[in-house]
């Protein structure tokens, strides 16, 4: 699916815009929406799957004006909000049945056997009997992902699904979802953890206070930050000192004093060498407002 956003904004009826101007392009395969929480992910994600209107802007999905297609588009759409929720007296299998009652108009024995796929699919085919509210909380979202994929959808959209999931966990979904996008669907995923955008993503956004800080491939935003990433030891007063005036990006103690990663245009010390720059250290010279400090 080719998606075409332009100018999209979204002011909430209290006065407040949680997303200001949005402009994006994005094609078929794994798009990640990366961004601190209030950055207005789950509001613009809210505005693409038709649950919420934009105050203005437009976006074309193929062409068809997300306004005026509505009920194609829904069709078309899977998504997986990040308060997902799940009816308590229904089995896994059941409540997967049930949604694709719902987003399908398969007869019973075909819906059987597209539900037992799914959850064979996520890894979750040995639960099939029990209660999906007694899955475990990353059971749960993969169940979450079968229920968004059960009606075939040409855009899957899927927000903050790693929040809060154990880290063998979120490397099983970071794979389910790696699997996904070999498919011609297109996939936008939100989250404010940079190791599901690195680990998945080949194109993505960053947003930062309703804002697209940045677009393009995670490579091309790491080497907006080459030569600002700074390594040093140093000890507790000196480092106390320096992180007062810079973005911290990581420490590790070592013998006594401190290893120290930081941000900075300037060689922020005598002693500092340029270090080689990640998607961690780009996300923080990206939030750079969050500092006070003016870096780009
Ligand atoms: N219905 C609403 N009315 C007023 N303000 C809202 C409403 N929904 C969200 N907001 C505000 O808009 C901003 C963006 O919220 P949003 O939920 O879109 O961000 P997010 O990036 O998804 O963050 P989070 O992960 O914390 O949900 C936040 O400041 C939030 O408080």
């Amino acid at each position: 699916m080719n998606i075409k956003i332009k100018g999209l904004s979204k002011i909430y009826p209290n006065g407040h815009a949680a997303i200001k101007n949005i402009n994006l392009q994005i094609g078929s395969g794994m798009f990640g929406l990366l961004g601190p929480n209030g950055a207005g992910k789950s509001s613009f994600m809210r505005i693409l799957v038709t649950v919420q209107k934009a105050t203005s802007g437009t976006i074309l999905m193929d062409g068809m004006d997300i306004n005026e297609h509505r009920h194609e588009i829904r069709k078309l759409v899977g998504y997986l909000p990040q308060d997902f929720t799940f009816f308590s007296k229904l089995k896994t299998w059941e409540f997967l049945d049930y949604a694709a009652q719902l987003s399908t108009s398969l007869k019973r024995k075909e819906r059987l056997a597209k539900v037992d796929k799914l959850l064979d699919q996520v890894g979750l085919l040995d639960v099939r009997e029990r209660m999906a509210n007694k899955l475990s909380g990353g059971m749960k979202r993969r169940l979450g992902i079968a229920q968004a994929l059960i009606g075939e959808p040409r855009l899957l959209v899927i927000d903050e699904p790693t929040t809060g999931l154990d880290p063998e966990e979120r490397i099983r979904f970071r794979n389910i979802l790696s699997d996904l996008s070999q498919r011609d669907v297109t996939i936008i995923l939100s989250t404010h953890i940079v190791g599901d955008i690195s680990s998945t993503c080949h194109n993505m956004a960053m947003l930062n206070k309703g804002e697209v800080a940045f677009k393009g491939s995670p490579e091309g935003m790491i080497d907006q930050v080459r030569g600002h990433v700074w390594q040093i030891i140093l000890d507790d007063s000196a480092f106390d000192s320096l992180k007062a005036k810079y973005p911290v990006v990581s420490t590790i103690p070592v013998d006594g004093k401190w290893e120290v990663q930081l941000i900075s245009n300037d060689q922020p010390h005598p002693d500092a060498k340029v270090a080689n720059p990640n998607l961690e250290h780009a996300y923080v010279y990206f939030m750079e407002n969050e500092f006070g400090v003016s870096l780009v």
